[in-house]
C-alpha cells in the first residue's frame, strides 16, 4: 500500500511582485495538500501563475503571504526533499560534463561515498532508458534525451517531491509520448511523488490522479478534480477511453471558464 501521510501543504499562499510599473498579484489565494505518492497535475490559463506557485512550492521564491510545508516543515528555500525539472533542459544541463557527470553533480553536495554515487547514477540512468549514454555529452543527444538526462539527475537525488515545470512543451508529439510514459513510469513502479505544471489539457489528464485547475491571476484553486482512470495507462487505450474525453472536455471548459473570469466556486478567504 502507498504511503498517503501528507507531504506537502500549501496554505492562504500568495505572491504579489513588487516593480516599478506597479505591484502584479501573480497568486491571489491558493491552499491545498499532497501526498506522499501522488501524481498532481497543475493547470491553468495562460499566464496565471503556475510558474510563480512552482517556484513557491521548491522554495525558489519567497510568498508574500501564506505558507508552504514540506513534511511539517515549513520551506524557506531550496530544500534536498525536492528536485525540480525545467523545461529548458539544454539550459539545465552542462555541456563540458557527460551525461554521468551531469547526473552525479547534484549528488557531490550530499554526503555520499564514491561508490554509492556512482549507483545512484547508474540506477537513474537505467531508470529513464539510458544506461548506454553515459560516457556522452549533452549536445551529442536529442532534446527528448537531454530531458531525459535530467530526469535521471532529479531521480539520483532521490527527492521526496519531484517537481516538473512544463517540461515537455519542447519536444516533438512522439518524444513527449514517451516522456509522458516515462513519469507514469517512475510514478507507478517507484511510488513517486510529482507536481506537473502543464499548458496541456491532455497530458495533466492522462498523466494526473488529481488535476488542478488554477483560476486567472491573481489565481487561486478553481478545481481540485480526482482523475478516476486506471492507474495502469498506455498512449492507446487509456486516450480512448470514454471517461478520458469526459475528463479532458470538463478541464477544458473549467479552463475556458477560468479565462472568462468565471467563478465556478468560491475563492477561499477572498
Ligand atoms: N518577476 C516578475 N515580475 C513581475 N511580474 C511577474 C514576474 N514574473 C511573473 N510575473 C507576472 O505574474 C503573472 C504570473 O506569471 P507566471 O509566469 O507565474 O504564469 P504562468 O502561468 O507560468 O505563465 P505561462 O502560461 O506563460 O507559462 C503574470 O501576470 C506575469 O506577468
Amino acid at each position: 500500500m502507498p504511503d498517503r501521510s501528507t507531504l506537502l501543504r500549501v496554505e492562504h499562499l500568495r505572491k504579489v511582485y513588487e516593480s516599478a510599473n506597479g505591484d502584479v498579484e501573480a497568486i491571489g489565494d491558493i491552499s491545498f495538500t499532497m501526498h506522499a505518492g501522488e501524481l498532481v497535475c497543475i493547470v491553468g490559463p495562460s499566464g496565471c501563475g503556475k510558474t510563480t506557485l512552482l517556484k513557491c512550492l521548491a522554495g525558489l521564491l519567497r510568498p508574500t503571504d501564506g505558507l508552504v510545508e514540506m513534511d511539517g516543515s515549513p520551506v524557506t528555500g531550496p530544500s534536498p526533499a525536492m528536485a525540480v525539472v525545467f523545461q529548458e533542459y539544454g539550459r539545465s544541463l552542462y555541456p563540458w560534463l557527460t551525461v554521468r557527470g551531469n547526473v552525479e553533480l547534484p549528488l557531490r553536495h550530499k554526503k555520499l561515498t564514491r561508490a554509492e554515487r556512482e549507483k545512484l547514477v547508474t540506477d537513474a540512468l537505467e531508470a529513464v532508458g539510458l544506461a548506454h549514454a553515459g560516457r556522452s555529452h549533452p549536445w551529442q543527444l536529442s532534446g527528448g534525451m537531454q530531458q531525459r538526462v535530467a530526469i535521471a539527475r532529479a531521480i539520483a537525488y532521490q527527492p521526496e517531491v519531484m517537481i516538473m515545470d512544463e517540461p515537455f512543451a519542447a519536444v516533438d508529439a512522439q518524444t513527449r509520448a514517451d516522456l509522458e510514459d516515462l513519469v507514469r513510469e517512475l510514478h507507478v513502479t517507484r511510488n513517486m511523488s510529482i507536481v506537473f505544471v502543464t499548458h496541456d489539457i491532455d497530458e495533466s489528464v492522462y498523466l494526473g490522479e488529481r488535476v488542478l485547475v488554477l483560476s486567472k491571476s491573481p489565481t487561486w484553486v478553481q478545481e481540485d478534480l480526482a482523475i478516476d482512470l486506471p492507474s495502469e495507462r498506455d498512449q492507446i487505450t487509456t486516450r480512448a477511453l470514454p471517461r478520458f474525453t469526459e475528463l479532458r472536455t470538463h478541464v477544458y471548459d473549467q479552463i475556458q471558464r477560468a479565462k472568462r473570469g468565471e467563478t465556478v466556486a468560491a475563492p477561499p478567504g477572498r
